[in-house]
């Protein structure tokens, strides 16, 4: 179905959030997080599966995933990013997740905590359904926000305590991008794939220039050879030595290292 605009609206098809098979997949979930040492409650996990299921009902109309193996969808997309979960800092509260996409990994994070969380992504219809969906699952303290990273660091620089991305841009430009958001002390986490070493080392400049320290780097390799993960952490030390933000896409067409 079709708004005034052309935008096609959003309907959710209701999912029973204690049936079998949302019972099973919560199970499934539940044996992968011991071998990362992550304990998360049921009722917890349980708004993971549903936001997931949730995504893959809206996905057969608006493209928000290329992940639509159920099994799969489990570990690259909520495993993935339960993975962030114990490297934030005891007594967060804020959290920025920048460039969410479908809402990894802000909402299971969000939903997995007690942090309020802030997703962004710079493409409306995805923000909508993310939106759509936390009303569904009546998480409260998260709010949804199309904007460019740029544009929206200009309201809200030094509001959050947490900046997380994944899959968004080399690490470079997200220590840019994330730099203007955070707090001194706060913490930018990053997950990668296999990153190279040269983008680690510009990655490295980069921290110096904004002023963040690399104070973590810790590596997993997720269930049934789905891939490597590296997650950074970096922690705000001292003042950026640039303006930040600076003009919208120049963070990414001429990269601070
Ligand atoms: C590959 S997707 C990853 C989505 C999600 N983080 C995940 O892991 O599933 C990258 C997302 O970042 C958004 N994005 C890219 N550049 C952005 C910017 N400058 N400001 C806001 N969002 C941006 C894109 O619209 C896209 O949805």
């Amino acid at each position: 179905m079709s708004d005034s605009s052309g935008a096609r609206s959003i309907e959710l098809e209701t999912i029973d959030p204690s049936s079998e098979f949302v019972d099973q997949l919560v199970f499934k979930l539940s044996s992968y997080l011991p071998s990362f040492c992550i304990d998360i409650d049921e009722d917890h996990l349980r708004l993971c599966v549903l936001h997931l299921l949730y995504v893959e009902q809206v996905n057969h109309y608006i493209n928000l995933t290329r992940i639509t193996n159920l099994d799969d969808a489990l570990v690259l997309h909520i495993l993935d990013s339960l993975l962030f979960l114990p490297f934030i800092p005891e007594g967060s509260d804020t959290l920025l997740d920048m460039g969410s996409g479908p809402g990894y990994p802000g909402l299971p994070l969000h939903a997995c905590s007690n942090v309020s969380a802030t997703l962004l992504d710079s493409v409306s219809k995805k923000m909508n359904v993310v939106s759509v969906i936390a009303d569904a699952l009546l998480v409260s303290d998260i709010t949804c926000v199309s904007d460019r990273l740029e544009t929206y660091a200009k309201d809200k620089a030094g509001q959050f305590d947490v900046v997380t991305a994944r899959a968004l841009a080399s690490l470079p430009v997200l220590i840019e991008y994330a730099r203007p958001f955070l707090k001194m002390g706060g913490t930018l986490l990053v997950s990668k794939g296999l990153p190279d070493e040269s983008e680690v080392s510009s990655g490295l400049k980069a921290c110096s220039i904004c002023g963040f320290k690399l104070v973590d780097r810790q590596e997993f390799d997720l269930l049934h050879d789905l891939g490597h993960r590296v997650i950074f952490s970096f922690k705000v030390v001292s003042k950026s030595k640039v303006k930040l933000p600076r003009q919208n896409g120049l963070a990414r067409k001429a990269p601070l290292a």
